[in-house]
């Protein structure tokens, strides 16, 4: 598999396969949504756009990374998500880097957002798929964030070496700068858990699909029966 590893706004044409990575925290969060029964997710584009869905579809749940705001349920933490009710629901989220990198590329026929919860379930789709080309976004810092690097960089090494060890890349991730801003109280809407529960190797075996739905750009969970069976959700 020819993996490359690019940053949002290296990204020149869409390309055939994309893993958009964000750990900390827009793809944790979203597979806990999944994990607490979410229908589906809306990426919006912008925040103006998240709270005109909420207006118009009082019940959808939106959430927004940074601090709590007017019109949000909730922020992008995945400690705090554990305590809303998203069963049965629309989630609508809005960050500053993984939902961009989802957007940006938008046009691919096929699009995985990913983090290290879901890595073997997204690795699996990609070969299943027999994927020999595959773009990896790396949505923090200007592609240089290095929990989402090492965790791309875990996901295409595990689509063709099934027994990679994640200990190195998760070791990376953990001292990356958004864990220790995570940490520290530099980021807002956080929870204790938040670090913790962004390094949990394949807690869910579902891989995580973003499709245009009409003018809206959503994401769907993916189960791969191999891992369900294992380890239901
Ligand atoms: O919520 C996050 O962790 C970040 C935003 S910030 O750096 O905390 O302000 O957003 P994400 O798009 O999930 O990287
Ligand atoms: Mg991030």
């Amino acid at each position: 598999m020819d993996a490359r590893f690019l940053g949002i706004a290296d990204l020149v044409e869409a390309p055939s396969v994309a893993v958009v990575v964000d750990v900390m925290r827009a793809f944790t969060v979203a597979a806990w949504a999944f994990a607490q029964g979410a229908e589906k997710i809306v990426l919006a584009e912008s925040l103006d756009e998240a709270l005109a869905l909420k207006a118009r579809h009082p019940d959808w749940v939106a959430l927004k990374d940074g601090p709590p705001a007017p019109g949000f349920d909730t922020v992008n933490s995945p400690g705090l998500l554990r305590s809303i009710d998203v069963g049965g629901r629309t989630v609508v989220q809005k960050t500053t880097a993984g939902t961009v990198g989802a957007l940006a590329v938008k046009e691919a026929p096929l699009v995985l957002c990913a983090s290290f919860v879901v890595a073997e379930a997204t690795a699996q789709l990609l070969r299943t798929r027999e994927s020999d080309s595959v773009t990896f976004v790396v949505t923090g810092d200007d592609g240089q964030a290095d929990e989402d690097l090492a965790c791309a960089q875990y996901i295409a090494r595990r689509a063709t070496e099934a027994g990679t060890d994640a200990a190195e890349f998760l070791r990376r991730a953990a001292e990356s700068r958004a864990a220790a801003e995570l940490a520290e109280g530099v980021r807002q809407g956080v929870h204790p858990d938040d670090v913790a529960l962004c390094l949990e190797v394949d807690r869910f075996p579902f891989a995580m699909v973003a499709t245009l739905e009409g003018s809206l750009m959503v994401l769907r969970p993916r189960a791969m029966p191999s891992l369900t069976d294992e380890d239901p959700v």
